[in-house]
């Protein structure tokens, strides 16, 4: 990504203010130089993968070479299979990454579905005091992707979050790159209704990139939207409990992932469309009379109709699941945030974003023909 420290110019106020102090680049944050303000402070990298053997070993490999070996910033690495039906966690396990089943974790619990719920289910596995989320599809990953998240968090206290910006480009099927044309559902989707609804949000170059990290205390303390409404959620939802100031970006350069179908993303898309709705429902900034329809009816070239359901489902925040580990845990923030004095295990576990939407686990890829 170029240019990332000269645009305030051209932003609302609110964020040029924000956006330089709080932007910075992989390359100001050597993994060496972190490791004294690392201390005892833990690592959990968390990469949620389905059917990702193409890329998921390569990725656990250079962590565990970089960034345990070399340098011991990460503590653990966990792959979260997401329902794989191929040889993910396989490879992940020979690459020396602990794999644990999305469904496998928390089993008590009603099973939902999609990324969202792996990184719950992820932090749920994981025990370190931060937190780093990448995807596992990525086809250009370097350590730096994960040592620049840490380094705001590890030398910072009043950051409390970090999301990765980068240059994303469009690879076409034969394999040429278009610069910067990469990112269709947050260019046509995500970034309009952040610049609409939370315009103090607006500086993030990548809102939907999977690449971010945590405090854990931050993470546990907020709901997880689940499918690919994740990432629009915890930043609008992050944005009302730890603020703005807490929250930084860095550069992490290039992003070369796999690229889904514009039908695919036609679904992303509502799912990232029905996760802002329930925000601004629920910050009292709509009322409306009935919940919005879940439906998406797609048409193919041939004419053939697909009717997806886009619906998302929510997982509570982590700390009133597991409020007994949450009080067990030394705490690395000054004010955690407070936990029931039981495990609420008998709670709902899936709440239907308010105003009551079905809460359905939907599987983007699940299709059902209606013509
Ligand atoms: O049910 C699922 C679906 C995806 N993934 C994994 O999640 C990551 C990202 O999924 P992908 O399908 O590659 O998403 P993108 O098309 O790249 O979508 C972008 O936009 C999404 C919505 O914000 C984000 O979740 C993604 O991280 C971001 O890369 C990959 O490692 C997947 O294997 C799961 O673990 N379970
Ligand atoms: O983040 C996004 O907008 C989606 O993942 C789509 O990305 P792509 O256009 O690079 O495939």
């Amino acid at each position: 990504m170029d240019g990332h420290s000269h645009p305030s110019r051209r932003l609302p106020a609110l964020v040029g203010d924000w956006f330089g102090p709080h932007t910075s680049a992989a390359a100001d944050w050597p993994p060496h130089t972190l490791l004294p303000a690392k201390g005892a402070t833990t690592v959990s990298v968390v990469l949620p993968a389905r059917d990702e053997q193409e890329t998921v070993g390569g990725i656990v490999a250079a962590i565990r070479r970089d960034l345990v070996e070399d340098v011991p910033l990460v503590d653990e690495i966990i792959v979260v299979d997401s329902r794989s039906t191929d040889a993910t966690a396989v490879r992940a396990t020979e690459a020396g990454a602990r794999v644990v089943s999305q469904d496998d974790v928390l089993p008590g619990l009603p099973s939902l579905s999609g990324k969202g719920e792996a990184l719950w289910k992820g932090l749920a596995a994981s025990t370190g005091d931060i937190v780093v989320y990448a995807d596992s599809d990525l086809r250009n990953f370097g350590s730096h992707f994960i040592s620049g998240l840490l380094g705001p968090l590890l030398t910072q206290p009043h950051v409390h979050f970090v999301k990765g910006a980068y240059e994303r480009p469009l690879t076409g099927p034969d394999g040429v790159a278009q610069r910067g044309a990469g990112g269709r559902v947050t260019e046509l989707v995500a970034r309009p209704m952040l610049n609409l609804y939370w315009p103090e949000l607006a500086g993030f170059v990548q809102p939907l990139g999977g690449e971010y990290a945590a405090r854990r205390e931050v993470l546990e303390a907020v709901p997880f939207v689940t499918e690919y409404g994740v990432e629009f959620g915890l930043l609008v939802d992050l944005l009302q409990h730890i603020g703005l100031d807490a929250m930084a970006q860095v550069d992490l350069g290039c992003r070369e992932h796999s690229h889904q179908s514009t039908a695919a993303l036609g679904r992303m898309a509502g799912q990232i469309m029905l996760t802002a709705w329930s925000r601004l429902e629920r910050q009292g900034r709509i009322v409306a009379s009935e919940p919005p329809a879940t439906g998406l009816l797609q048409f193919d070239a041939d004419g053939n109709t697909t009717l997806s359901d886009v619906g998302v489902a929510e997982r509570p925040p982590l700390a009133s699941v597991l409020g007994a580990r949450a009080t067990a845990r030394p705490p690395a923030m000054s004010s955690p945030p407070p936990v029931p004095a039981e495990p609420s295990v008998t709670s709902p576990m899936v709440l239907p974003l308010a105003p009551p939407m079905p809460a359905l686990p939907a599987v983007p890829s699940a299709t059902e023909e209606v013509a």
